[in-house]
């Protein structure tokens, strides 16, 4: 029986693993379900050419498709490295049940991994920010929410 511990050093050798193939950043992640390890990744940022492809979102993805669902509820992630904001939104929207992480933030930043930037962006108004999110209205902006909430067979997430 894997312990919690056995799982993060799978993450972390994953992460190791991950400079050595050259497929991205220095992160490794799984997810565990029941005991069973569904999904595992690295980071593949550059090997994809997708700024989203880090290591905690492709193992959400993968293990996704291997439950066939779009929701996590019951699995646990580990990763090699405290989650970006970005695989934190990501992480809710799977609906995992925990997170075990081993480098913190602070150590990613040491490395050059610096998310502070977009933590300090978070708070600011929308406008305000860095890449600036400009609110425009339209007349029909309500339209999709609008249809949305009429359709009797839609499905919740
Ligand atoms: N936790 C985590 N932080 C990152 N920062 C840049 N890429 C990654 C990644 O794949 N995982």
């Amino acid at each position: 029986m894997s312990t919690h511990s056995d799982y993060l050093q799978q993450a972390i050798d994953l992460a190791a693993e991950n400079v050595e193939s050259g497929q991205g950043g220095p992160y490794g992640a799984l997810i565990v379900k029941e005991g069973k390890i569904i999904a595992a990744s690295g980071n593949q940022v550059t090997g994809r050419l997708d700024p989203t492809a880090h290591a905690e979102v492709m193992a959400i993805r993968m293990a996704c498709q291997t439950l066939n669902d779009y929701q996590l509820t019951g699995c646990t992630l580990y990763t090699s490295c405290e989650p970006c904001p970005m695989c934190l939104g990501a992480i809710y929207w799977a609906r995992l049940d925990k997170v075990y992480y081993a480098c913190s933030r602070e150590d990613a930043a040491a490395a050059g991994f610096d998310d502070s930037f977009i933590y300090d962006e978070i708070p600011l108004p929308p406008a305000a920010r860095r890449i600036a999110m400009l609110n425009l209205k339209q007349g029909n902006d309500l339209k999709p929410f609008e249809l949305w909430n009429a359709k009797p067979d839609k499905i919740l997430y």
